[in-house]
């Protein structure tokens, strides 16, 4: 997890201090950033599954996150079900966040009331590039949760804005603009859960899972956050698990957190940090 680790000590070292609009629950106070603006970093999926492993991060819950994304959820009951609990401040009493990712990615309200599923699209699409790699879709393979008409709807405005695949020699890769990055608590959940994401495309597409490829706008530590900071970075990585998806998949909708295993994850302790609101 260098890339993770470079980038956390870069914004560490020259991020600005600015004002944001969060707070803390537990005290109610504003919280500051360190904060830089336009990174990336990389990851080759053969290379092991990146998981973050200078502290312990909470696969099952992101695995489970995926998957309530891919069904077309919104509503935190699925996640509730599951002992899942990281989207509990941001919904209402019904459970409710809005038109947020899943609404996004499975059913896209059009202009004129057409429901645009953008992950089968991009599915259709990336086994139309399988067949004829000069395919017109190969360089549109993109899924966009950035909706400006539903902005105000949703619960948070994306953080995961935008996501594009590529096909290259049998292997399938993904980069995401993240347009804003909270790098200790989120970002180790946005680069597993973008990783696996390219492992289940390509599994029911029939390819290698490539390189994930990770963009972003505002970079920012919260200042509450750099005391665990320091301490992963004092920390020496240890060797990447794998990913293993049962075979049987065929279905994006229908995938099941038994066919997704993680193998072989090792990690430091756990290190907690409240989530800025
Ligand atoms: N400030 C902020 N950061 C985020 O990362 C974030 C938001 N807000 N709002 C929406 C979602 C919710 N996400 C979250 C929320 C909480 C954790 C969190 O507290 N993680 C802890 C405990 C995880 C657990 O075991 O449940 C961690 O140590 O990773 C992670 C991601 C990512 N997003
Ligand atoms: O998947 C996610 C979701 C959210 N975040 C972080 C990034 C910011 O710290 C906050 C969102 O606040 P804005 O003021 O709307 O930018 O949540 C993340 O890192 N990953």
């Amino acid at each position: 997890m260098r890339p993770y680790l470079d980038l956390l000590r870069d914004v560490r070292r020259h991020g600005v201090r600015k004002p944001t609009r969060a707070v803390l629950r537990s005290t109610g106070e504003k919280i500051d950033a360190l904060s830089v603006f336009g990174r990336q970093v990389r990851f080759d999926l053969a290379a092991g599954f990146p998981l973050v492993t200078t502290k312990k991060v909470a696969f099952n819950a992101i695995a489970h996150e995926l998957i309530w994304f891919l069904r077309g959820s919104t509503n935190i009951a699925y996640l509730r079900e599951h002992g899942v609990t990281i989207w509990d401040e941001w919904a209402d009493e019904h459970g409710e966040l809005g038109p947020v990712y899943g609404k996004q990615w499975r059913s896209w309200r059009g202009a004129d009331g057409e429901v645009v599923d953008q992950v089968a699209r991009v599915v259709a699409g990336i086994r139309a590039v399988v067949e004829d790699p000069a395919a017109s879709v190969g360089r549109r393979l993109i899924v966009s949760a950035w909706n400006p008409a539903e902005i105000e709807e949703m619960a948070l405005p994306p953080c995961h804005t935008l996501f594009q695949f590529s096909v290259t020699e049998g292997r399938l890769s993904c980069q995401l603009y993240q347009r804003s990055a909270d790098l200790f608590l989120g970002v180790p959940f946005n680069i597993a859960s973008y990783a696996l994401l390219t492992h289940l495309v390509a599994a029911v597409t029939g390819l290698e899972a490539g390189e994930f490829v990770h963009t972003f706008g505002d970079a920012h530590i919260y200042t509450n956050h750099l005391a665990q900071v320091d301490e992963q970075l004092s920390r020496d990585p240890l060797p990447l698990p794998r990913i293993e998806i049962d075979a049987g998949l065929r279905d994006l909708s229908a995938v099941s957190r038994e066919q997704i295993r993680l193998v072989g994850y090792r990690s430091h302790a756990a290190l907690r940090g409240e989530v800025a609101v």
